[in-house]
């Protein structure tokens, strides 16, 4: 579905992202993994062209390399960004609202099927996002995400900040997304959680990747457990 190739990105003289190249298949959890710095959230923005970059980036073999990130929204990929960036003086609604710029003649259907998904915003749904808990603008930031459709759904550091029970709840939700048919490309420090539900992982190291495998061969690495989950 998404194939990034010899992708590379740099802040004025730093290479941030060395040429990297790996894949999303259709219907699957995929995540990158790696320290800080590693170069995983330049890697999401590179996808929706918010930083410059070089290499190939094709969708459903589609080139969207060069195409404008409001295009790319509209091509069905959506990112959730890493510490949520909801608007902090707009309303529940008014965020969904944002969030289905592309949509807006299935705004309605669209806003209730957030709400069954996220029951614990309706009763906010008036409530302006910065007032909310780190949790609820987690929920918030997916959904306004959500309104615009996406095939392909990248979420960066989704459980940075949380309880370890919002948490579980959080991952309990990729899953049921990806159950709906939602492709998703999953960036986490929760390295341990992240490569449970992941079909494939890619580990990042230094701009490249350093590993591949299966999620669920990847948790059993003593390489891993080593460098990542603490073990
Ligand atoms: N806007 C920027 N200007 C300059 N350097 C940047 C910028 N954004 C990122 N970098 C640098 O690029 C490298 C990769 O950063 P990036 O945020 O992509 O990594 P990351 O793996 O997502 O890390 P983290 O988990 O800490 O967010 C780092 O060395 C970082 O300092």
């Amino acid at each position: 579905m998404l194939k990034v190739k010899n992708l590379e990105v740099y802040y004025g003289l730093i290479k941030a992202v060395r040429g990297i190249n790996f894949e999303v298949k259709e219907g699957q959890i995929v995540s990158l993994i790696g320290s800080n710095g590693a170069g995983k959230t330049s890697t999401l923005q590179s996808i929706v062209n918010d930083v410059k970059k070089t290499g190939q980036i094709t969708f459903n073999n589609k080139d969207i390399s060069n195409l404008k990130t409001h295009k790319i929204i509209q091509n069905h990929i959506a990112l959730v960004p890493e510490g949520r960036r909801c608007f902090q003086n707009l309303t529940i609604e008014e965020n969904l609202r944002m969030g289905a710029f592309n949509n807006d003649d299935k705004y309605e259907e669209l806003q209730e099927e957030m709400f069954k998904l996220f029951p614990r915003l309706v009763s906010k749904k008036g409530q302006l996002a910065g007032t909310m808990s780190g949790g609820e603008q987690q929920m918030l930031a997916i959904a306004r995400a959500l309104m615009s459709s996406p095939k392909l759904l990248m979420l960066d550091e989704p459980s940075l900040g949380l309880a370890p029970k919002i948490i579980g709840e959080l991952f309990e939700t990729i899953i049921r997304l990806k159950e709906e048919g939602i492709t998703i490309l999953l960036v986490e420090q929760n390295a341990f959680a992240a490569l449970e539900i992941s079909d494939w992982a890619y580990v990042l190291e230094n701009g490249e990747v350093a590993l591949e495998g299966k999620g669920s061969d990847l948790v059993h690495s003593d390489e891993i457990r080593a460098k990542y989950l603490g073990a």
